[in-house]
């Protein structure tokens, strides 16, 4: 299986954002979370910081998408280079054509799921993106406990996906640690979104390598 580990620049030092990159250069993605204060009771970044964390990140941009109205807003951080723009099927009024307009321009597509939003409408969907984030926290904010009642959802979506015969990535976000990194990987997760497990230390590099070892020695089982 691939692992892929996504720090979340939420936890990271906003003073200081371009050598916070540089500590988690051997991570996969960087989960950029865009909050407008709207869709989530938290306000982060908007387009212009995306389009400098793009020049300088070592390591391509995942972006989270916590907004209203991502069908108006998401293809602007596609073409600003991101490399996924993930929006949130609770907000999104045409996610199908969302997801089709974020192709076009040249990002992998992306729809999350609230933990109390049900994946049944969206099963039939899957072919149309790249990936799926199961939110294993409500989305707002970092250093949340993971909410195991989440998995039974996750497991479901990978059943789908394996079914399917599709390659789409499937993403975890909020209270992943070294402890519940391995209960979503065995549920069928691949891409791990974790904030304070990185950052909330003297060496993220460190903490990226003990999250995909912990990962690694849960395989999911497919059924
Ligand atoms: O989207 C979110 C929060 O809404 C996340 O990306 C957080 O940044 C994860 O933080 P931790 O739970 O890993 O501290």
């Amino acid at each position: 299986m691939t692992t892929r580990i996504n720090p979340s620049i939420l936890a990271a030092d906003f003073a200081n954002l371009e050598r916070e990159l540089g500590r988690i250069s051997t991570a996969d993605l960087v989960h950029v979370d865009i909050m407008d204060n709207h869709f989530v009771p938290n306000l982060t970044f908007g387009l212009p910081m995306v389009q400098r964390l793009a020049q300088v990140s070592p390591i391509p941009l995942d972006v989270h998408l916590m907004i209203d109205d991502p069908d108006r807003w998401g293809p602007g951080y596609a073409e600003a280079g991101a490399h996924s723009v993930t929006f949130h099927a609770e907000a999104a009024g045409e996610p199908v054509a969302l997801a089709r307009r974020l192709r076009h321009i040249g990002a992998r597509a992306g729809i999350a799921l609230k933990p109390g939003t049900d994946a049944t409408p969206y099963l039939d969907l899957l072919p149309e993106f790249d990936q799926v984030l199961v939110m294993t926290v409500e989305p707002g904010f970092g250093g949340q406990s993971f909410i195991p009642e989440t998995m039974s959802k996750l497991a479901r979506i990978a059943d789908a996906v394996q079914d399917a015969g599709l390659d789409v990535w499937l993403q975890v976000d909020g209270g992943i640690t070294a402890d519940t990194i391995g209960i979503a990987a065995e549920a069928g997760a691949n891409t791990f979104v974790a904030g304070s497990a990185v950052y909330n230390g003297d060496d993220p590099a460190q903490r990226i390598a003990e999250l995909r070892d912990a990962a690694a020695a849960h395989p999911h089982s497919h059924r």
